[in-house]
Order: structure tokens, then sequence, then C-alpha cells
């Protein structure tokens, strides 16, 4: 105990022992008990060791050796200290001699050190630590001069010992200059070609210590870190331009990623789904099945709103476990795989539609369901008509064009008595005068000279037992009321050409856009054949009257033409969709149907844009959301009418189906507004 100089106190804190130690040049300090007597002493290399194991500056020695409590006595031997030592986690410190032997040890709670042998030479013990440190070191006076660099320093430089002692600190390393200075705690400080982190501990009366900690490991995780952050993005870029829906779930179902087709496909949020059980949220994807097999897999072909699409399982594998999967739902790519492809499609699903409509002619397609409404008023309607249907009377359905009189027809029949008869449309302004007569009543064998010999039967004959649709009645010439009011009269009618009298059994539905009573005023509708007709009168309101089924027609229409045409319209954009619920549509549904079907043609998938819609539409938007006044609707319609006609080059049959609206109904409108 012959080199002890100070003493200290298990209240002294590892800052002051530091301090101490490196003011008196690295002696030994003296420790005493709680009772004031010598203890043991605390050298140098052991106080490194207790700072390195974790304890803070400014905690006292005492409370840290309490702590750190090992059962070592002066006469346990050296290997088992050392054993101890080396095996023990509380990082008790150990002071060796030159020749390896053990020389100091931290014992007891309240004692630091029992010295075992001699302590000869603590200034090689430091020595000893810093040359394996990690750490590059460097010590200077309190000119800043370096008095001391490590091996680890002399490494990273480059620079031999001579060239860096005494030299000025900070001329060798200038970015240290802010840490003297005490500008900042930390510098980012270059040593030879080894970036590092510089710190600097001040000892007041002696001088600095500077330790260089060497960036690259963190620079090489910090690079890794800015790789998987790349990747990230890379991946999330990649979702967001995805062509298909794609969405990922992590091991345990939860949904991690979603692309925006996926979210437009299925009409959700990103907040209904990330975070989410993907077996709770989308069970139709039935990815659990990849957790279970590990293999991927493609489902059957589903359906959503008129679109098909397949959905693509797909398990992410680690080792042997699944920590995750992908489902990749394709709805594009099932249309989109070429331009031909596309055509051929098109050209099939309308060959097929026009198939079924051959097969459905002479029978009623529609019922109450395919009548789409979220109307109060159209709901009655529906009712009443299908009460109407159970009986045997007339009935006259009037409405403006394209309102759906014809849906309600095919209703009524196919809820009626008669629905396994036939349901036969006339369209009495579609069939020419002279021609009209022959296709209501059928002629005889030879009843005219030509090629015609066989003689033809009758829409009347046709729909014997079942309904005849008599579509466009004011639109019948006033000769040939008279013969259908016969017929209505008497339900038995001669065939042109022919003798014998035919009985029939039919019931009649009657539909008009025409203002009949008008008609019978003006004489150009027989009075009496308007009575026979109007027994059951329905009044289907037009779209405008009705505006909330526009939103639920939209809906339900382009789910219909995503069959139809084999696009995958998920919806319309926002102001695509404010501007068809202000427009006042004059052609009615039949309009409302033609516009989407032409916005569907052009936008092909996703959302219908404003732009996809026509012309004549958007030039109709109010410039401010107002209440619509019959005048502007008048107005609206009227400028829709004339635009048409003029794109037509006045071609009315052209313009008419243009504005979605039948040719008499056209006639009707330019008869309203005086237009040539
Ligand atoms: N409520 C509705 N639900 C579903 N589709 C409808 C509805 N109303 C009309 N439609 C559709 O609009 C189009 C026009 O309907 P429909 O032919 O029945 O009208 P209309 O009043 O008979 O027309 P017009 O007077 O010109 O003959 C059809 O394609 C029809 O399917």
């Amino acid at each position: 105990m012959t080199e002890v100089d100070f003493m200290i106190t298990a209240e002294t804190t590892f800052q002051e022992a530091l301090e101490l130690m490196y003011r008196e040049k690295w002696s030994l300090l003296p420790v005493m008990d709680e009772k004031r007597l010598p203890a043991g002493v605390l050298t140098r290399s052991c106080l490194y060791r207790m700072i390195s194991d974790g304890c803070a500056l400014t905690e006292p020695i005492g409370r840290y050796i309490k702590r750190h409590t090992e059962t070592i006595s002066v006469t346990t031997p050296p290997q088992q200290i050392e054993d101890i030592v080396k095996s023990s986690k509380v990082g008790t410190g150990v002071v060796t001699n030159e020749d390896g032997t053990v020389a100091g040890i931290l014992t007891k709670t309240d004692m630091v050190m029992s010295l075992l042998g001699s302590v000869s030479s603590l200034k090689n013990q430091l020595e000893t630590i810093l040359e394996h440190s990690n750490l590059g070191v460097l010590l200077t006076d309190l000119n800043r001069k370096i008095v001391f660099v490590n091996p680890k320093l002399i490494e990273m430089t480059g620079m031999a010992e001579q060239n860096l002692l005494h030299k000025a600190a900070d001329t060798v390393f200038p970015e240290l200059r802010s840490v003297f200075s005490g500008e900042d705690h930390l510098a980012s400080c270059t040593a030879g070609s080894v970036k590092t982190v510089a710190t600097v501990s001040s000892f007041k009366t002696n001088g600095y210590i500077v330790l260089f900690r060497d960036t690259s490991e963190i620079e090489k995780l910090a690079s890794e870190l800015q790789t998987v952050k790349a990747l990230k993005k890379s991946l999330e870029t990649a979702l967001e331009y995805a062509y298909d829906g794609i969405l990922m779930a992590d091991e345990d179902g939860r949904i991690k990623m979603v692309s925006p087709p996926f979210l437009d496909l299925f009409n959700l949020q990103e907040d209904e789904v990330l975070h989410k059980s993907v077996h709770k949220v989308q069970p139709q994807l039935e990815l659990g099945k990849v957790y279970k097999t590990q293999t991927a897999e493609v489902s059957d072909m589903m359906e959503l709103n008129g679109i098909k699409y397949i959905v693509q399982r797909i398990p992410i594998v680690e080792g042997d476990k699944v920590i995750g999967a992908i489902g990749k739902v394709m709805f594009r790519q099932l249309n989109e795989v070429s331009e031909m492809f596309k055509r051929l499609q098109r050209a099939e699903s309308k060959a097929s539609f026009y198939h079924q409509q051959y097969n459905q002619a002479e029978s009623a397609r529609f019922t109450w369901n395919h009548i789409w409404s979220r109307n109060e008023y159209m709901e009655k309607l529906k009712k009443s008509a299908a009460k109407a249907a159970k009986g045997r009377s007339t009935v006259l359905v009037r409405g403006e064009s394209g309102t759906g009189k014809e849906l309600f027809a095919h209703a009524i029949h196919n809820s009626s008595a008669r629905s396994s008869g036939k349901f036969v449309i006339v369209n009495c302004a579609a069939i020419p005068e002279d021609l009209l007569e022959s296709e209501f009543f059928g002629y005889e064998e030879g009843a005219f000279t030509g090629a015609r010999q066989k003689g033809k039967i009758g829409k009347f004959d046709l729909a014997n037992g079942g309904t005849l649709f008599l579509d466009e009645i004011g639109d019948m010439s006033v000769s040939l009321q008279a013969k259908l009011l016969r017929v209505l009269q008497e339900r038995e009618f001669y065939r042109v050409g022919g003798t014998k009298k035919v009985q029939v059994d039919v019931r009649i539905i009657a539909a008009t856009n025409r203002h009949l009573e008008e008609m019978v005023r003006e004489g150009t509708f027989r009075e009496d054949l308007y009575y026979r007709l109007n027994v059951i009168s329905l009044n289907v309101p037009p779209l405008r009257d009705r505006r909330e089924d526009i939103p639920h027609l939209m809906q339900k229409l382009m789910e219909e033409l995503n069959k139809v045409l084999g696009t995958t319209i998920t919806g319309l954009a926002d102001d695509a969709k404010e501007a068809m619920l202000h427009y006042s549509w004059p052609g009615n549904v039949r309009e409302l149907k033609n516009v989407l079907e032409r916005g569907m043609t052009f936008a092909e998938h996703g959302k219908i844009q404003l732009e996809d819609l026509p012309d004549y539409l958007l030039n109709t938007l109010p410039e401010k959301k107002m209440a619509l006044s019959i005048s502007l609707v008048e107005n609206a319609e009227l400028e829709a009418i004339k635009k048409a006609l003029d794109q037509m080059k006045g071609n009315k049959a052209k313009a008419a189906r243009m504005l979605g609206i039948s040719r008499s109904g056209l006639y009707e409108k330019i008869r309203k507004y005086q237009l040539q």
C-alpha cells in the first residue's frame, strides 16, 4: 500500500475518482470503508473497467460496488479469481501484473479492492487497456499539445506516432476545434481515411482526453437502413401504380399494404383494411389457404359489380415458415391482355346479348326486380302495377320517352296469370302505315301476289293467350285506330284478305309519351279508343322528378354494362358523378344508360372521368348548385336537342339515338320547341 497517495470513500463519484487519478498521474487511490478505515485501493484499470461496464460517472463508487458483489477474499487462489471475474456478469475489475498474474480484485460491498500482490506498473496496465481498445485515444496537456496516442488512433490516422506527438490536437484534427471550445459535445472527425465521432473530456488542471469512435460500422448500418427504406419506397410506389389490385398481409394475416386499384374494385377506403385481419375484411379472397398449404394458387373466376376477376394467392415463405401472403386480384388483364382479345370479347358479349334477345323475343324478359328504383312514388307505382297485372284489364302506361314504360309492360305480363303465354311487342311508330294492318292481323295465303304467297300470322294471333304490348300507341293512324278498337271490343278480327273471323284472347298493354287528351281534342286520337285503353293508367315519372333514383340507377346500369361491354369500370370520379347528378336527363333512364355506355367505353377501366362525359351534358352544368326550375330544365333540353341535331347534320334518327330518346319523342320535342 506504499504507493497509495489519495483516499476516497464509498460516496466518491466515479467522475471525482477519475479526475483525482488523472491529476495525480497514474496512482492508486485508497478507499475507506464506512467506518473510514482503509478498506482497499482502487486502481485506474479497475476504475476504467467499472466505467466501461456502464456505471454513470456521477454514481457514487460505493453504490456501484454494493450492486456488484463477488465473494473473493485475499486467500482465493489467483486462478479461481480469474475464473470468477471472467464468468461474472457484474463487471468485476481485475488488475494484473506485468507477468500476467492477478494483482488486485474487486470484492466486498464496502471494499473496492484487496491487493493480492504488489502493484508495480500501473502505467503499463493502462497502456495495455489502451492498446486493446477499439477507440482511438489521444491525451493532451492543457495547451492541447498531444502527449499520448494509442495504437488504434495511429492505425486510424496512418501517421507515425512521432508525427502526432507534441503537435496541437486541433491542428492535426481541425474538426476538434468546436469541441475544444465547448460549442459542441461531439465532432465528426476524419482520422486518416476513417470517419469517426470524437468526444473531448477536459481534466481542468491537466489537459484533455479525446476519444475517437470509428463510425464506418454505424454508417454501414445506416446505409443498410437506407437500402431497406428505399426498397420500402419502391414497393409502395410499385403498389401505387400497380395495374392489379394487390394486398399484402403479415404472418398473422394482418393487412400491411394495399394498392389503390384493390380499394377501387372493392369500393373500400384504406383505413377500412389496413392493419385489419384479411380473413375478416376480405374473406372471399380465401388468402388463409396459402398459410396452410404454403403453395401459390389461382382462384376460379369471381365476379363483383359485373366485373370478372381472379385472385392469385401467393405465400411469402422464409425457411419453413409462412411470414406473410400476397393476394393479387387480376381484373384488368382479363380484358386487356391485348386489343384483339378485347375486341373479341366485346364481339362475343354483344353476340351473346343479341342471341339472348333473339331467344327471348316474344317473351317478357323483365320482372319487377329489373325496375330499379329508390323513389317512394315509383315503389308505389310498381305495387299498383303488380296488382293491376293480376286482372285482365287493359293497362295504359304513360310517361316521357325512356322512363321505363316498356319495362313495366314486361313486368306486368310476367306477373300476370298469362305469363306462360307470349309477350308480343308492336312499335306502332316504327311500322310503315301500309304494313301496320298486316302486321297486326296477318294475311291469308294468296292475299298478295308475288313472293309472300304463304300467308303471315299477325301479332294478335301470336299474342293469343298472352299479352300484346302496343308501344307508341299515340303514333297510330286514325284508320287503324278504328280497326284496333273493333278488336278490343269484339275480341275477334279478319286477316287481311281473309273472310274467316279469328277469335283471340289477348291482353293489351299500351304505352305512349304523347298527350292523348290533347290529341283527342284535336281529333287525331279516337276518343272511344282512348277510353277503351285508359282503363288502368300508370304514370311513370321522369327521372328529373325522382333524382334519388339517379345514383342507384348509375350503379346498377354500370354493373350491367360491364358485362355487356367487357369493361372493368368501378365507378365515377367525384366531379363526373356530380355532373351526372345535376343534369336534367331529358332522355330519362335511356339517356342515362347511353351516357354511361359512352363513358365506360372511353374510360375502359377505373373510374369514368369528367372528360368521358358528352359535351352537351357538361355544357348544361349549372355554375352553382341550384334547384332546377322547369324553365331551366327545358332550356337544357332545348340546348341538348339543338346540339344533337347540329352534330348529326339534321338527321333526326341519329340525333334521337344520340340523345337516347325515341324518334317520335324527338319529333314531339321538335314540335314543342318549334324547331325546324
Ligand atoms: N327503372 C329502371 N330500371 C332499370 N332500367 C331502366 C329503368 N327505367 C328504364 N330503364 C332502361 O332504360 C331504357 C329505356 O326504357 P324503356 O324502353 O322501358 O323506356 P320507355 O319509356 O318504354 O321508352 P320509349 O317511350 O322511348 O319507348 C331501357 O334500356 C331500360 O332497360
